[in-house]
């Protein structure tokens, strides 16, 4: 019988840091933008979550300085008063997808900026653009940091936030939709209360000055009314892998 050759012992593996660079996916940044109850943040952290990416809640932001307002009794009526004080609280962003918070002033602020005058008061105190300046730039800081990219949704991210995203999508869906959707978690407010407070606020955040909720040019269009959440996460995670491939 033949002699075999000796097998090596050892396979040699060599990955240069070179091709490892080459083979890693680029940081991908992804802006979610459209009215309220139309699956914004429920997509936005379930595709973060699925592609290993950041996520930034912009309306918490915008809610935290709107808590930080009332609690310190600001008028928040007064577009002047709410300038003056804007830069005042240190609003905090944890963007892991699966746990992420919200701090003013070192305190959590998750529960409090989800009360009923919270919301009623968001539209007027982010309406000013003292405090639209200061919360772009925080929200650019954090998306520049995010090592693998970052899924950042609001209602100016396309538009005004990040033009350069590299997929940018608009979401929709019917106002009944949508109220049905926030009154399920709202207990005790019916559909029809809920609604008009939606179409109040879209009203109101559609037509500020400063960069007002908007559909940016290129931005993919999705009607979410009759789509499942599941069907909605499904059609950006192939948005962003279209956008990634490419890159
Ligand atoms: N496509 C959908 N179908 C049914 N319910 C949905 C859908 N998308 C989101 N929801 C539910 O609607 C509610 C509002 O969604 P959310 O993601 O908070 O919207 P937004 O951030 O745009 O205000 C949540 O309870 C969420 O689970
Ligand atoms: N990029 C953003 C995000 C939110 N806002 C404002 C306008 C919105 O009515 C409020 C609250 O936003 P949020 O996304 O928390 O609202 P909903 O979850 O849709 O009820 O903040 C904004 O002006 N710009």
């Amino acid at each position: 019988m033949p002699a075999r050759p000796p097998r090596p012992r050892t396979r040699k593996v060599s990955v240069t840091v070179e091709s490892a660079a080459r083979t890693a996916p680029a940081a991908v940044i992804v802006a979610i933008d459209g009215p309220s109850g139309t699956g914004k943040s429920s997509t936005s952290k379930a595709v973060a979550a699925k592609l290993g990416l950041s996520y930034l809640d912009t309306g918490a932001q915008y809610r935290a300085i709107t808590w930080w307002m009332i609690t310190n009794e600001i008028d928040t009526d007064d577009p002047a008063a709410i300038a003056t004080a804007a830069a005042k609280p240190v609003i905090v962003s944890g963007t892991d997808p699966h746990a992420p918070t919200i701090t003013v002033d070192g305190l959590d602020a998750a529960g409090p900026i989800r009360t009923q005058e919270v919301t009623a008061k968001v539209s007027a105190v982010s309406a000013v653009p003292e405090v639209r300046a200061l919360i772009t730039q925080l929200q650019r800081d954090i998306a520049a940091a995010a090592p693998a990219g970052i899924v950042v949704e609001g209602r100016d991210i396309g538009t005004t936030v990040l033009p350069d995203a590299d997929l940018k999508v608009f979401l929709t869906a019917s106002p009944e939709a949508r109220a049905a959707r926030r009154s399920g978690e709202l207990k005790g407010v019916d559909v029809a209360t809920t609604r008009e407070a939606l179409l109040k606020r879209d009203a109101a955040d559609s037509g500020r000055k400063t960069s007002p909720l908007a559909k940016a040019d290129d931005a993919v269009e999705v009607d979410t009314t009759e789509l499942t959440l599941d069907q909605v996460i499904e059609c950006v995670v192939t948005l962003v892998e279209e956008k990634r491939a490419a890159k």
